[in-house]
């Protein structure tokens, strides 16, 4: 599988973009001719540094409004795409991408089209060139890639052939099915391109709203299923136009890239076993059991801090780490360790965002398996030096830099626990609260990440995107999309802050880049859960009585329900026969909060509902001057 991707996806100029599309590890590019024609250098200095690069340009695009036309419109068009064939000659590009005509003066007609491709394929064969046609969704009279077929079938030139884009075909909801009876050698080029579905204009939606395979909502795989099963072996190309990444960070988006185009033929070398596709192979994406720890870096006020609110949570100190300044708290299945040490990523972790959520510890059927598909699919490695007697416990670079580490039942780094910590009997015991296990892990992040970070969830493990919620902050909208696994072994939030006035924003501003922001802890029994920490001085996040009059007219809840769930701070869902029951901390550090959930009959969601009443308690606390930062 060659790999390629159109200059106009990245931000920059075209040189920050050959070095960061190079740096993906793509094998070529499609020059995006505006990308060129903005460029200080000619065209033999570009095909050099494409060159350079290790690249190839596998296209030059695009060629405007050339089929069908009446003269002398037509011999201008010819006139004018000698021309491009010169710049090509130079640039070093010997295909060439024909989209479907919009001039308003194109004539239509399939012969006479199908006429002018036959000449230009004359044309394109003397200079050694190629041309490829392409059915813009919006093409005056081709929009669908079965009449651009036609076109191209009725030219009969080898040096005409079809040009295929996964957005044009989806997009008009063309079946992808049709393309399964195209020979593979007529293709000569296809593009990829996802987009979330919105109801909009075409052309819009096209140009401002695409983005990588697996990040949107089109079904991209079938599409390339269908490519596949032609035989066509050429190149495979991003050509994403979205206004967010031409803002991004180029190296971010062409990793993202990259990544979406080996997860897309990972997937269709599965399902389509019978057909040859030079896949790398990787291990299938990984189930994931949970969160088998979180671990904070706190200097040792703040651990002190810490631990007074993991004890009124009803955790215990149970470990102490043989060599480190660093100690392991649980309850039921769930385990923090807090770090203090003076050396070590913690530490660094420390000095770059205070006190924060580090390292987050998933129960995986295998870590080896694990690391290898992240390879393969180009996540950042984690190592740092082990001590005497610690294990070697597989890791990779998460959200905001943090760590992910594996940990499995089969190689015994599940042992972690009673080789590298000596139990502690607790002097200061609180009594268990009944908190059973980590039920999800909320990252914060800007906006502008969330596509990044969730195709690598998705990319990884074997979890699905659920729909985007609004949650209307008191500054602002911060969008949020939970990644889970159908078991609810895993299950993460992608919180997504627009500005930094909100809660969330304010977190990524004050503790300087994105990361986990909450830990959301499962109970069977939420009211005597909160009994429990009441008794052991937990102090909740204070919810208004307007939310409780609310609530009782909202489902029609009986007035001791309402009384208890006011009485406990608690906030209330209800979907069908399901319901949630939330209570939450107090923030402390830069908004960190912990969160206890119980679901009812099978509740699936993270109770969005009350989502801006939990952020405008929050906001409304982390204004007040009187709360102290721990
Ligand atoms: O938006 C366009 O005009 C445009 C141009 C070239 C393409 O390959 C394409 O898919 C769209
Ligand atoms: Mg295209």
């Amino acid at each position: 599988m060659r790999t390629s991707i159109a200059t106009v996806c990245l931000a920059g100029d075209l040189r920050e973009k050959l070095a960061a599309i190079a740096a993906a590890g793509f094998d070529g590019i499609e020059i995006f001719e505006q990308d060129f024609i903005a460029f200080d250098g000619g065209p033999r200095e570009v095909g050099q540094m494409v060159r350079d690069h290790g690249l190839e340009t596998s296209l030059f695009q695009p060629f405007r409004d050339f089929e069908g036309l009446p003269e002398p419109l037509r011999s201008r068009a010819f006139d004018r795409m000698e021309r491009k064939f010169d710049l090509m000659e130079e640039l070093g590009a010997n295909l060439l991408l024909v989209c479907s005509s919009v001039h308003p003066e194109a004539l239509g007609g399939i012969d006479r089209m199908a006429d002018d491709f036959a000449e230009l394929g004359e044309r394109a064969a003397k200079r050694g060139l190629r041309v490829g046609y392409e059915a813009l969704a919006w093409g005056r009279h081709v929009w669908d890639h079965r009449d651009a077929w036609e076109i191209v079938r009725r030219a009969d030139h080898p040096s005409i052939g079809l040009i295929l884009d996964s957005f044009h075909t989806l997009a008009r909801n063309i079946p992808p099915d049709t393309i399964r009876s195209i020979p593979g050698d007529r293709i000569f080029f296809v593009q990829l391109a996802d987009a979330p579905k919105i109801e909009m204009d075409l052309v819009y939606w096209s140009r401002h709203f695409r983005n990588m395979p697996g990040e949107g909502d089109l079904d991209v795989v079938r599409f390339m299923r269908a490519v596949a099963a032609t035989g066509y072996d050429g190149p495979l190309s991003l050509e994403v136009f979205n206004d967010q990444f031409r803002g991004g960070s180029p190296r971010t988006i062409a990793v993202d890239g990259h990544r979406s185009l080996v997860y897309l033929i990972d997937q269709v070398s599965r399902l389509e076993p019978d057909i040859a596709l030079s896949a790398p192979s990787m291990p299938d994406r990984i189930d994931c059991d949970g969160v088998a720890f979180v671990e904070f870096a706190a200097s040792e006020p703040e651990a002190i801090e810490l631990a007074r609110l993991l004890r009124s949570l009803g955790f215990r100190r149970v470990g102490r780490h043989i060599s480190k300044a660093v100690e392991l708290w649980q309850q039921g299945e769930i385990r923090i360790v807090v770090n203090t040490d003076s050396e070590g990523f913690a530490h660094s972790a420390y000095i770059a965002h205070g006190l924060n959520i580090c390292d987050i510890g998933l129960s995986v059927h295998d870590a080896e398996a694990t690391v290898a598909r992240a390879r393969a699919l180009d996540a950042a490695m984690f190592h740092q030096p082990v001590g005497p007697g610690e294990l070697e416990i597989p890791a990779i670079r998460g959200v905001g830099g943090g760590i992910l580490h594996f940990i499995d039942r089969t190689s015994g780094l599940a042992a972690v626990w009673k080789t590298e910590f000596r139990p502690i009997e607790d002097d200061e015991a609180s009594s268990p609260a009944g908190l059973t296990r980590i039920d999800h892990i909320a990252q914060t992040m800007n906006y502008e990440e969330m596509l990044t970070w969730s195709l690598f969830y998705v990319s990884l493990f074997r979890v699905d995107k659920q729909p985007m919620v609004d949650v209307v902050d008191p500054g602002g909208l911060v969008r949020s999309q939970a990644i889970e696994a159908a078991d609810g072994g895993l299950r993460l939030t992608l919180n997504g802050a627009e500005t930094h006035r909100t809660f969330a924003g304010r977190f990524i501003a004050d503790s300087f880049g994105s990361s986990v922001q909450h830990v959301a802890f499962e109970t069977r029994d939420i009211f005597a859960a909160a009994e429990a920490l009441a008794a052991d001085g937990f102090d909740p996040l204070p919810i208004p009585k307007n939310y409780y009059d609310d609530l009782a007219a909202r489902f029609g809840l009986d007035d001791d329900l309402v009384a208890d769930l006011r009485k406990r701070n608690l906030l209330y869902d209800q979907v069908g026969a399901a319901s949630f029951l939330q209570l939450y901390s107090r923030p402390f550090g830069d908004g960190i909060f912990f969160e206890i959930v119980e679901r009812r009959g099978g509740y699936a969601g993270y109770g969005g509902p009350n989502a801006p009443y939990r952020v405008a308690a929050q906001a409304r606390l982390m204004r007040h001057p009187a709360i102290p930062k721990i």
